[in-house]
């Protein structure tokens, strides 16, 4: 069973078509970045996958779940699919090891020693174990960006959507974020499906790359094929030699 279908997904925000006929399927374990100019739909593809935005037409199963059914329980696919926002949505009012004890207390029912351990595990695995009772006020965009992994990563899930995690960073501060992510990608065995305009990462992390332009999937490529080859499309191109040459 692969982790995502889409089959002929539409989606409309009103009378404006948001999403045109997605096809796409991504397996389990695999790490997929889809790229594209802005406006072409990037965010409300990576929020249908758990919910966030529903669909109009077609159909999109998530492990096993069609998301358009009823008997879906939508609270268990966002305890499987964890997601990574650009502006972090940490509780700023609770210190970081309370941010990442949490739903797993109040969703999972996580002991509380065993909680702790846990968070203090993915503390160190993001490089921030000595935060672990700050508040958020007190660090810097990567390192909330960070906490934000290591809450995500405390559910225990299956799948893990990324949206623009580093484009709200300082520029000194995004090698650190990306650090943590292509460690989870490489042990791990988790799905990852992230949007970022960062190419190096995107070159060396992911397993396929998405050329998404106008709402449509116009290319769906193996990584290496797409930077070392060339995308057939031509405004997968276009886009390609832009933000190589920035
Ligand atoms: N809630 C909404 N209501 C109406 N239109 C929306 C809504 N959300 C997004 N859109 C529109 O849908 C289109 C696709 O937006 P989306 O955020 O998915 O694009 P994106 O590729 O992620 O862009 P960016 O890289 O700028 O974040 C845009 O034209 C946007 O204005």
């Amino acid at each position: 069973m692969s982790m995502i279908e889409f089959h002929n997904v539409e989606k409309y925000y009103g009378k404006f078509h948001a999403l045109t006929d997605i096809n796409l399927t991504i397996e389990k374990g695999e790490t997929v970045v889809l790229i594209g100019p802005s406006g072409s739909g990037k965010s409300t593809l990576i929020r249908t996958i758990n919910g966030l935005e529903s669909i109009n037409s077609g159909q999109l199963v998530v492990n096993g779940f069609d998301l358009a059914s009823k008997k879906t329980n939508m609270n268990k696919i966002r305890r499987e699919v964890g997601m990574v926002f650009q502006h972090f949505n940490l509780y700023n009012n609770k210190s970081v090891l309370e941010n990442i004890m949490l739903a797993p207390r109040v969703v999972l029912g996580r002991k509380d020693d065993e909680n702790k351990k846990v968070a203090m595990e993915l503390l160190d695995l993001v490089g921030l174990a000595d935060k672990a009772e700050s508040m958020p006020s007190m660090l810097s965009g990567g390192q909330k960006q960070r906490i934000a992994i290591a809450r995500s990563l405390a559910m225990h899930p299956k799948c893990i959507l990324f949206d623009e995690p580093t484009s709200a960073l300082d520029p000194e501060m995004i090698d650190d974020v990306l650090n943590v992510m292509k460690k989870i990608a490489k042990d791990s065995s988790m799905t990852m499906v992230v949007v970022t305009h960062e190419m190096g990462f995107a070159r060396e992390v992911g397993d396929r790359v998405i050329f998404m332009d106008e709402g449509q999937i116009l290319e769906d490529d193996q990584a290496k094929e797409f930077f070392d080859g060339q995308p057939s499309n031509e405004r997968a191109r276009q886009f390609l030699s832009k933000i190589i040459k920035h």
